[in-house]
Formats: structure tokens, C-alpha cells, sequence
């Protein structure tokens, strides 16, 4: 069996992977909280996630990993968006208003991670639909002396967990003089964060021992982990970002309840992916959509070839000398998959040892992309076409479309280059090329690579082709 070494930030070292049970690897990530469409940054741990998955999968067996990706559909920024909408005038209670927009953003989520040849996790469970679990956990942590109530609130006692900030690596004291703590009459020590807040009727709400309220965000995922994978589970994973509070808080609230579990054993986090130095996000305003991306033409496959070709474990940029350089690899592929491959044969194979090992290594996709590389150096195509597919780069199916829409694009184009072939005779004799030019030059805005050499005419269809283009070119 492979070996997987992952970096666990809980230890801080790389250990080897060993599942609690092998029969049923258990996998938790923080998943988006649904109130406007994913930007870029949010999309890098879902290609991270999807890799360590996909790795699972091969490992362990498709049937024996179960991925858990929550929806946090209850959230303020949520209602704030909702009340926006009701103030501009939109029909309906703020509930529907709610309810509508959760269901547009889970929609674009799919379509838009879809698009980067991610996988479906095992359950994708909605926060709204756990708020029982939520509530009898935060029941479980006042009976223990984990936290209490005041005021309509819950507030989890940060100083009755001996082992909080051992996570982040951070001591309670120094959170405190560093954080923005928010201090609150109904809080005993400005640490404690919200298990569950009071809600007036203008907000969504549930009946609880405390009043009709809402739950905090953190003890969403402890909930959900607990309901679908158990109270300890192999590995959880989510943005840098939400080492700390997030992570730190599931931590206290998983282990305060259940302290004859271990919760999560392997913590992975993925950097941040940065504009300038800086993350991503939507509060600093220097982000733009997957879906933006996807609309100015640069195809999900690339993205994700992108993304895999940095560490998970470091920052990184997105520059379209990057997505340029990995459109045009894509497309030598493609293009050598379609000339000598055998997709029929490529289905059958394994994916290739140095690529799952690449892999293995703490998901080192760089180096994955390199060997991907070498199979097409060495002419091994149908490897080559097998290991996109593993890598989600570009599906079997997505392959076969390819070379459907290229054989399609070559019948096309080949009375065009029979055409131009005759018209550089015919030119070698009157000297007069400028029909030749024009026709070259009609070919290259419609996307065609033209190759004139002494064998001949060979017209391919380049990256950007497009057959409308090619009109009247005759
Ligand atoms: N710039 C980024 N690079 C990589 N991952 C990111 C980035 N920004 C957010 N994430 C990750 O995206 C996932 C979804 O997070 P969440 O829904 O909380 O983001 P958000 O609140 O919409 O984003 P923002 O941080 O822009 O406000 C989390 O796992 C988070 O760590
Ligand atoms: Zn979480």
C-alpha cells in the first residue's frame, strides 16, 4: 500500500498517514458560507481538498473515504444581504429573501466548482439542517461547565479548555493583548467566543432552552463533523485563515463535549492565495469571481493547473503568464493525446506510481505536474491521458470532447488548407503573396495555427479557434 506523509499543523511536523479505520477514512473542510459567488481564493481549497480526496480515493478505494464539505447557510453576513435586498424593494419575507439567495449561491458554487473538475464531496451538509445537533451540543458544553448562558447568548468558557491555543500555537494571554476580542457586558472573560446568540423577529431564529436565537459559526462545523463523521475523525482541513479563531474554537467546543474522543487527528491548512502580497478577500475588495474568470474565456482546467502547480502549504499569485503557460501545456497535451493515444486503452490503466507518489508526499502537486509532463516526453500518451483524468485536470469525458471538437475542427479545415496550398503555388509563379497574407492572416483570427513548410499545408485548430471566423475566407 502507498505510504501518505502529510504535514499535520496540529504537530507541526510531516507524519506518516495512518487512518483510525482504513475502511472508512473520514475527511471534514470548512466549506463556503453561501451569500455571494466563490472568488478565486475561496476556490484554492476545494482543488486542495479535491486532490487529497481524489489520493484518498486511489489509496483507500472510491467506497471508503468520506469527504464532508458544510454549506454555512446561516450566517449574518447572509441576512445582511438579505435585508439589502428587502430595503431595495425585493417581493417576498426576508426568510424567502434568505432562503432564495442560499440556493442561488449553493447553485453557482456547484456550477463553479464543477468547472474546476472538482468532485462532489461524500455530504455537503447545510448548517440550517443541524441546528437540533447544535443546540443539544451546546447543551453538553453547559452541563460540563463549558460554557454558560446570559442574556439570550451562550458563551463558550475559552479558560476551561487548558488546551485552547494549542492549535494556532498561541497562549490565551497573548490572544488577548494581540486580538480583536470584542468585549461584551454579557461575556465573563473577554476570550469566550458565541455558541448562540438571541435573534428578533426580523432574523432567523430557532426555539432553544436560551429563546428563539441562532447558532455562532464554529459550533456549526463541530456539530456537523459529529453528526456524519464521528467525534473523532482523520483529517480536517480549511484555510490558514481559520487556524485561528475558527479552528482553535472547534477544537475547544469537539473536544469539551466529547474528551474521550481525539476529534480531528491530522490538521491541514492551505495558504492563502494573494493579489499583491496580500490574501484575497472580499473584505479587502481585491478579489474577483471564478465565475469572472470562467466568462473571460480561461477554462476551469486551467485554473486548476494553475493552482496544482504551487504547494498547497505556500502562498501564491494568480498572473495570467501563469494561466497562459498552462492554457497552451494543456493544449500539447490534448493534442498529443489525440494524435496517439487510445482513450479505450487509457481507462484501463493505473495512475502513474511517480505521480501518486508525487502525491503522497504531502500532496506535492508541483512535482505531480512535472512527472504529468514526462509522460508526454516520453510518448507515454495513454498514461498521459489517464493521469489528467486522475488529476481532475481534464476528465475522461472532457478528453473525449476535446478530440471530438479537434477531429471535428481538422475535417473542417481541410479544404481550407488544400485551398491556401493551391493559392502558394499559384502565388510561386505570379509573385504575388498578398492573397497568401490574407489568407494566413483570416485563418490566425479565426484561431488556426498554420504550418507551411516544403511538405506542405497543415492547418490545426489552435486554442482560440472559432469556426464562425472562418466564414467568407474562401
Ligand atoms: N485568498 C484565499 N486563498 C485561499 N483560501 C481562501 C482565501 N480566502 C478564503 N479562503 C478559504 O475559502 C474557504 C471559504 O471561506 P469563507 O466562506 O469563510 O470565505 P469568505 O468569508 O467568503 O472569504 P473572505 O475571506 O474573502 O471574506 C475557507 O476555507 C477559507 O479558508
Ligand atoms: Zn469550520
Amino acid at each position: 500500500m502507498v505510504t501518505i506523509r502529510l504535514h499535520n499543523s496540529r504537530t507541526r511536523v510531516k507524519e506518516e498517514f495512518v487512518p483510525i479505520d482504513p475502511g472508512n477514512v473520514r475527511v471534514y473542510v470548512c466549506g463556503p458560507t453561501v451569500y455571494d459567488r466563490a472568488h478565486l481564493g475561496n476556490a484554492r481549497p476545494v482543488v486542495v481538498f479535491d486532490t487529497l480526496f481524489r489520493l484518498l480515493r486511489h489509496v483507500y478505494g472510491a467506497g471508503h473515504v468520506t469527504y464532508v464539505r458544510n454549506f454555512t447557510d446561516v450566517d449574518d453576513k447572509i441576512n445582511a444581504t438579505a435585508l439589502a435586498r428587502k430595503e431595495a424593494g425585493a417581493a417576498g419575507s426576508l426568510e424567502d429573501l434568505i432562503a432564495e439567495r442560499t440556493e442561488e449561491t449553493i447553485r453557482w458554487y456547484h456550477d463553479d466548482m464543477d468547472a474546476l473538475g472538482a468532485l462532489r464531496p461524500t455530504h455537503e451538509p447545510r448548517a440550517t439542517a443541524y441546528v437540533g445537533q447544535m443546540i443539544a451540543m451546546i447543551g453538553a458544553l453547559i452541563e460540563g461547565g463549558h460554557a454558560y448562558a446570559k442574556e439570550g447568548h451562550v458563551l463558550f468558557r475559552v479558560r476551561s479548555f487548558a488546551e485552547y491555543g494549542r492549535l494556532s500555537g498561541r497562549s490565551v494571554d497573548d490572544m488577548i493583548a494581540g486580538a480583536r476580542v470584542e468585549v461584551a457586558p454579557f461575556k465573563e472573560d473577554p476570550m469566550d467566543f458565541v455558541l448562540w446568540k438571541p435573534s428578533d423577529d426580523s432574523l432567523p431564529g430557532w426555539e432553544s432552552p436560551w429563546g428563539r436565537g441562532r447558532p455562532g459559526w464554529h459550533i456549526e462545523c463541530s456539530a456537523m463533523s459529529l453528526a456524519l463523521l464521528g467525534a473523532s475523525f482523520d483529517i480536517h482541513g480549511g484555510g490558514i485563515d481559520l487556524q485561528f479563531p475558527h479552528h482553535e474554537n472547534e477544537v475547544a467546543q469537539s473536544c469539551c463535549a466529547h474528551p474521550e474522543a481525539e476529534f480531528a487527528r491530522v490538521w491541514m491548512h492551505n495558504e492563502m492565495l494573494q493579489v499583491e502580497g496580500k490574501k484575497m478577500s472580499k473584505s479587502l475588495g481585491n478579489f474577483f469571481t471564478v465565475r469572472d474568470l470562467l466568462e473571460k474565456g480561461v477554462p476551469g482546467e486551467v485554473i486548476r493547473f494553475v493552482f496544482l502547480g504551487t504547494h498547497y502549504g505556500r502562498p501564491m499569485d494568480w498572473t495570467a503568464e501563469k494561466a497562459a503557460g498552462a492554457s497552451s501545456k494543456l493544449d500539447d497535451f490534448v493534442r498529443l493525446v489525440a494524435q496517439f493515444g487510445n482513450l479505450e486503452k487509457a481507462k484501463d490503466l493505473q495512475p502513474d506510481d511517480v505521480i501518486v507518489a508525487a502525491l503522497a508526499d504531502d500532496l506535492n502537486t508541483h512535482a505531480a505536474l512535472v512527472a504529468l509532463e514526462n509522460l508526454a516526453n516520453t510518448a507515454r500518451y495513454d498514461d498521459l491521458a489517464r493521469n489528467l483524468d486522475f488529476l481532475g485536470i481534464l476528465s475522461f469525458a472532457q478528453l473525449e470532447q476535446r478530440i471530438e471538437v479537434r477531429d471535428s475542427a481538422m475535417q473542417l479545415l481541410k479544404p481550407y488548407a488544400a485551398n491556401l496550398a493551391a493559392m502558394r503555388e499559384a502565388a510561386m509563379a505570379t509573385k504575388d503573396f498578398a492573397p497568401v497574407d490574407a489568407m494566413k492572416a483570416g485563418l490566425l483570427a479565426a484561431g488556426v495555427e498554420v504550418r507551411m513548410s516544403k511538405a506542405g499545408v497543415e492547418l490545426l485548430p489552435g486554442p482560440g479557434f472559432d469556426a464562425a471566423k472562418l466564414e467568407g475566407l474562401v
